[in-house]
């Protein structure tokens, strides 16, 4: 909508100011008031939060960098993924899974879902704008966000709520290795990996041994591949299902009546019944259980899909920490020296809140993340809120877009209201 003269010539006088809107003397920037809160990323986490907000009956703009929704999902995923959680505890908001889709639904059919839901709440993100700049203006008293498209052009919008829904996964980790430019071989991140194919009969060492990390090992060894994976530290390891019931929903259930370490025990012990001593491998657990260790720190465990079993049988070999590489070769922590002809880096994911929004209170610039625990994260102040930031997938992103969408809801008829009766002009 337009933004309320006195606002605009408001904006526009600090536009003038700041040389990063000015070309020549004029204002290059376009300008947009939003009536209603910005959320900005269109994976789960925003489509959550911006259906949630839909339902109250509140507009909300999503902005998009890539130029299509669940860009993790559609660009940065390999083929062979599926949901490791059942799919009950991975639905959005009002909308369930199609019943005829299976427990584990695939990435297709997770991204159909996805599209589905999108079409359902009409939600349409502005797509190909990416938020390079967001700040509170304590003068305005709204945020100000600045957006970069596909050919570089600048859009400012203004706004009293903003979402941040850019997720965890945000930027691949890539780690520093001395000697990474002497390797010569293919190095990539799992964020490029889509399948083993191209890996027939090479030697390829997987850095990192999350979720990623070992099923890209399976996925290499299915396309007869001959994959090593570096385990640096300990890392828990537990079947995907045990007793004919997910391991995850076994935990949530469990909970309900069991103290946490009690319920850990539990799963180590029908882990070590049904995997046999992981540390035999090389994959020593850390002294916390699973599900300590994931409130803690929110290090997941890996749920196991048949990468253990390859192990064992020693189609994937296991090392320990790189210490450097060189042409073609790798040499670990440990002395040995091996060749390969190729890396993967399964060495995960970070936030990159800090790049864009400058804010220093709600979220930690170490990490990205909300400084403050599950599940008081999603709320900051002035109208900052945040979505999917609380290590517990999309189950806790549904919780903070409820939320959020409570909050706003509040304030949106309050302010409506005041609109309507103080101001001269309407700003809806
Ligand atoms: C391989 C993999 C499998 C997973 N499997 C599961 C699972 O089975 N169950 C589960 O519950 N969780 C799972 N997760 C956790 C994961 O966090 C969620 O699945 C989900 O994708 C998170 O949604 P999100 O919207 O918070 O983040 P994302 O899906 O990452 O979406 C964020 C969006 O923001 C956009 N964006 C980023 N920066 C900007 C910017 N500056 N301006 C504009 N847009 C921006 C991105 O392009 C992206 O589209 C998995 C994660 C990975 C990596
Ligand atoms: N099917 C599914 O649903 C899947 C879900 N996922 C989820 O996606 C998210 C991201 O997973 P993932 O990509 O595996 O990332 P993670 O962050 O979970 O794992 C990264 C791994 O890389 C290791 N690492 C990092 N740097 C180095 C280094 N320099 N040398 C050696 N090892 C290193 C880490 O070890 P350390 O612990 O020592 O730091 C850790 O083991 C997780 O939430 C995961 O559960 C991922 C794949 C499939
Ligand atoms: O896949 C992930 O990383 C998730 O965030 C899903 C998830 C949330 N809580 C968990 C506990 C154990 C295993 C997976 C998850």
């Amino acid at each position: 909508m337009a933004l309320p003269q006195c606002l605009m010539r408001e904006i526009q006088g600090k536009q003038a100011h700041d040389p990063s809107f000015m070309e020549k003397g004029i204002i290059k920037t376009r300008c947009e008031y939003v009536d209603g809160p910005v959320i900005v990323g269109a994976g789960p986490s925003g489509l959550a939060a911006a259906a949630c907000l839909k339902q109250k009956g509140v507009p909300s703009v999503v902005l998009e960098r890539s130029g299509c929704i669940a860009s993790l999902w559609q660009l940065k995923t390999y083929d062979r993924l599926r949901l490791h959680l059942p799919k009950q505890f991975c639905e959005l908001p009002f909308m369930d899974f199609p019943t005829d889709f299976p427990t584990y639904p695939t990435k297709e059919q997770f991204i159909k879902y996805l599209e589905e839901y999108a079409k359902n709440f009409d939600i349409r993100p502005r797509f190909n704008e990416s938020v390079a700049h967001a700040e509170y203006d304590c003068t305005l008293r709204l945020w100000r966000l600045k957006t970069v498209g596909a050919k570089g052009e600048e859009t400012e919008y203004v706004c009293r709520w903003l979402v941040a829904a850019t997720g965890e996964n945000a930027e691949p980790v890539m780690p520093t290795m001395e000697g990474i430019d002497d390797f010569g071989g293919c190095i990539k991140h799992t964020s490029l990996y889509k399948s083993g194919e191209e890996f027939q009969l090479k030697n390829v060492l997987v850095v990192g041994c999350g979720n990623s990390g070992m099923e890209v090992c399976l996925d290499l060894c299915n396309h007869k591949a001959k994959p090593s994976i570096v385990v640096r530290d300990t890392v828990h390891v537990l079947p995907r299902e045990m007793l004919g019931k997910s391991t995850f929903g076994l935990s949530m259930w469990l909970l309900k009546w069991l103290p946490i370490r009690l319920v850990d025990r539990l799963l180590l012990l029908v882990s070590w019944l049904m995997l046999g001593d992981t540390a035999r491998f090389g994959l020593d657990r850390p002294r916390l259980g699973p599900l300590q260790l994931k409130n803690l720190s929110g290090k997941t465990p890996v749920l196991d899909v048949g990468t253990l079993a390859k192990i064992k049988s020693g189609d994937i070999k296991v090392f320990p920490g790189i210490k450097r590489l060189k042409r073609h070769t790798v040499e670990f922590v440990d002395g040995q020296i091996k060749k390969f002809d190729a890396i993967i880096l399964a060495t995960g994911y970070r936030s990159n809140v800090p790049s864009w929004l400058k804010e220093e209170e709600m979220f930690s610039r170490k990490d990205g993340l909300p400084r403050r625990a599950f599940p008081n994260g999603w709320k900051g102040e002035c109208g900052l809120y945040s979505v999917g930031f609380t290590k517990r997938g999309i189950l806790g992103a549904s919780m903070d877009a409820k939320r959020i969408a409570e909050d706003i809801e509040r304030c949106w008829k309050v302010e409506a209201n005041r609109n309507t009766s103080l101001l001269p002009y309407s700003l809806s």
